[in-house]
């Protein structure tokens, strides 16, 4: 390019503002997918763009484009991942009448709210799509459709025909209290991608509102909204021009593209962000070099610019530390401690002695829960909800909302229970007024008198049982349930009504179950498990507890990060860091899934160390409980080429 300045040092990225600014204000305007890395400052990059568009800050092209969107009424609409996001974003911007920010979620209902007629239609297809899928995937297999096939086709037509008598829409997750009116999260994302490729009146509306859309975290954002905005955003000077930001080596869900960049359209502009701003430079090379790497068993491009570190932040301490996977949960967490006092010295800093100085990063919730001392309590959630047992990175899990009962109402009634089980009326009664408890209470004075004494007989053995060491979550329910002390959930009643046993477990990929056999194996479990797990689990979905997923730490960063690998605890078969650290072979899908040049374990396991090591700013652990540590000890040392001599520890 003619005239074009090389940027060096800390600068290097500092023409990448104008550069958005060009393309956004070009005539007609050029869609654009800004490569943006981890400590990248992405949202500094976002809103000096914005402040330039919106002239805040006195800017030629910026102002005539402000201009015209105020003459027509309309706004640059920016979509973040988080509500944190847009609170930060907004904040940084100020009053901006030019910028509407909100998550994905907001933005795609404001759209199709309210049209009813339409989110049925959209629904319906997407469900009737659905069903066919699975159709074709039962007749596909060599023993024939089976009885659990069928079952679930007539779960999803009754759906279906459930949608059809359905007049009005809201956006609210629980179907139990609102009807099938009720949307999830997924739908509205789903109804909103089908409604903008089949509504041609809610596409001009959208052209009308917001020329121009700019995405944040777009290697996380549902696949499907994704896809119908870039089509309408093609071909250049259609009305709509999108702006994606984003890091394919950061994308941690499903929902997102597998390769992000490869679908950009020739025609768009692609800036890139090459400096971390956030990590030391032994952290930036670590990261540099784990993505780089060439690894067996990986099917996704090394692609995506290196990163600089700033030329200040020239140390940065990293270690791996590899023990054995066959040790006790206490024991790992004995070690895990002895780990941070190894760091304490090579990192030559306190932090790591003290209580909340470093950030543990586990990869799994199911580890996370298993090292948190609620395992029963959180499987029994992931059985029951599967879609929100878990904390997610947008914050908005609360646990499944059938359960509803232990996770908020009881919790607050827990709270007025002393060590010896005796209750504090006061702050009891408090409790019960705000759940509207005591305004069905008779009119008739005897009538009262006893129902207020039977609440009260039932709070009392609530709070003797509930200080119960051994006591069940049924134990602790049984008395308020008699009672009926709190509204309950319908779904909770009849579940704990019910006394037949617990469906058996099918057999992992061979037997497949319904949804009912899933959430009655859900409840049962739940209803056994020890009461004081359920309150570990409540600080979990707090995003409170110790230990924290990187989903929950999506877009943070900590001064000291532990990172704490264990496959033995890891729930599932997506990740494996075994299988990372060249400790276990790959297995008979992976090697299907290289065959075919789809994503494998090597892949997901790469991209979640990537995120997790990149949170760190000064000193980073890694953990790694190992089947076999020998193996491990040899890949990091001699094959890896991710660590330096003395780097890495074996755990006594
Ligand atoms: N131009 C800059 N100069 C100095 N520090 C910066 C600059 N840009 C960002 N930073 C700092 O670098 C850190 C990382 O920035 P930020 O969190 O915005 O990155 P990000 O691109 O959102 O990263 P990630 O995708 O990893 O979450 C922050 O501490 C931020 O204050």
């Amino acid at each position: 390019m003619k005239g074009t300045v090389v940027l060096e040092g800390n600068d290097r990225d500092a023409g990448v503002v104008e550069e958005i600014c060009a393309y956004l204000t070009e005539h007609p305007p050029r869609s654009f997918f800004l490569f943006a890395g981890a400590g990248s400052g992405k949202t500094r990059t976002l809103v000096e763009v914005l402040r330039r568009l919106t002239s805040v800050v006195p800017h030629e092209s910026g102002g005539k484009l402000a201009h015209r969107l105020r003459l027509y009424g309309r706004s640059i609409r920016v979509v973040t991942y988080t509500k944190n996001a847009v609170a930060v974003i907004s904040g940084r911007l100020g009053i901006n009448d030019l910028v509407a920010v909100s998550t994905i979620h907001s933005f795609c209902w404001e759209l199709i709210g309210g049209f009813n007629d339409d989110i049925r239609a959209a629904l319906i297809a997407v469900k009737t799509a659905k069903l066919e899928d699975k159709r074709v995937e039962a007749a596909k297999k060599a023993k024939g459709i089976s009885k659990t096939d069928l079952r679930n086709f007539a779960e999803i037509e009754a759906e279906i025909e459930a949608l059809k008598a359905v007049p009005t829409f809201i956006y609210h997750p629980d179907k139990d209290t609102y009807g099938d009116g009720a949307l999830e999260h997924g739908q509205v994302l789903d109804a909103t991608a089908w409604m903008l490729l089949h509504r041609p009146t809610l596409r001009t509306i959208l052209h009308d509102r917001h020329p121009i859309i700019l995405i944040d975290e777009s290697q996380d954002t549902m696949k499907s909204v994704l896809d119908a905005l870039m089509k309408l955003a093609e071909p250049r000077g259609s009305g709509l021009t999108l702006g994606l930001l984003g890091d394919h080596r950061q994308r941690i869900y499903m929902d997102g593209h597998s390769d992000l960049p490869g679908l950009v359209p020739d025609g768009w502009a692609k800036p890139e962000l090459k400096m971390n701003h956030r990590s030391q430079q032994r952290i930036v090379q670590l990261i540099n070099s784990i993505w780089a790497a060439k690894l067996a068993g990986r099917t996704q491009p090394a692609s995506g610019v290196e990163q600089h570190p700033r030329t200040e932040k020239t140390g940065g301490t990293v270690r791996l530390f590899i023990g054995r996977a066959s040790l006790s949960t206490p024991e790992k967490r004995q070690k895990e401690a002895w780990v941070a006092s190894q760091m304490q010295q090579a990192a030559n800093s306190d932090a790591w002695a003290t209580p909340g100085g470093f950030q543990s990063l586990a990869l799994e919730h199911k580890l996370v829960a298993a090292r948190g001392d609620f395992l029963n309590v959180y499987t029994a959630m992931t059985l029951i909800d599967p879609n929100a047992a878990a904390p997610s990175g947008r914050g908005e899990n609360t646990g499944p909302s059938a359960a509803r009962l232990v996770l908020h109402d009881l919790a607050q009634l827990a709270a007025c229970v002393a060590a010896d089980g005796s209750v504090n009326e006061f702050a009891a009664t408090e409790v019960l007024r705000r759940a509207g408890c005591l305004e069905q209470l008779p009119a008739d004075a005897d009538q009262r008198i006893a129902r207020t004494e039977e609440m009260h007989d039932a709070v009392v053995a609530f709070g003797v049982t509930c200080v119960k060491p051994d006591a069940t979550v049924a134990d602790v329910v049984a008395p308020i349930i008699k009672a009926q002390v709190f509204k309950v959930d319908a779904r909770l009643l009849q579940q704990f009504a019910d006394p037949t046993p617990p469906p058996a477990a099918p057999i992992p990929r061979k037997e497949t179950e319904t949804d009912d056999a899933r959430r009655r194996r859900g409840w049962c479990a739940l209803f056994k498990a020890p009461w004081t797990e359920l309150e570990r689990y409540r600080r979990y979905l707090a995003g409170q507890s110790e230990l924290a997923t990187h989903q929950v730490v999506k877009g943070s960063e900590f001064t000291h990060v532990m990172v704490v690998m264990d496959d033995d605890q890891s729930g599932g078969h997506q990740i494996s860091y075994d299988k990372l650290f060249g400790a276990t072979e790959l297995g008979e899908r992976d090697l299907d899934n290289i065959q075919a040049g789809k994503e494998t374990t090597i892949d997901r396991s790469l991209r979640l160390l990537y995120v997790t090591c990149s949170r760190a700013r000064e000193s980073l652990a890694l953990v790694l409980w190992a089947e076999n540590p020998t193996e491990a000890l040899r890949f990091a040392r001699q094959e890896s080429g991710w660590f330096a001599e003395g780097e890495v520890l074996e755990i006594p």
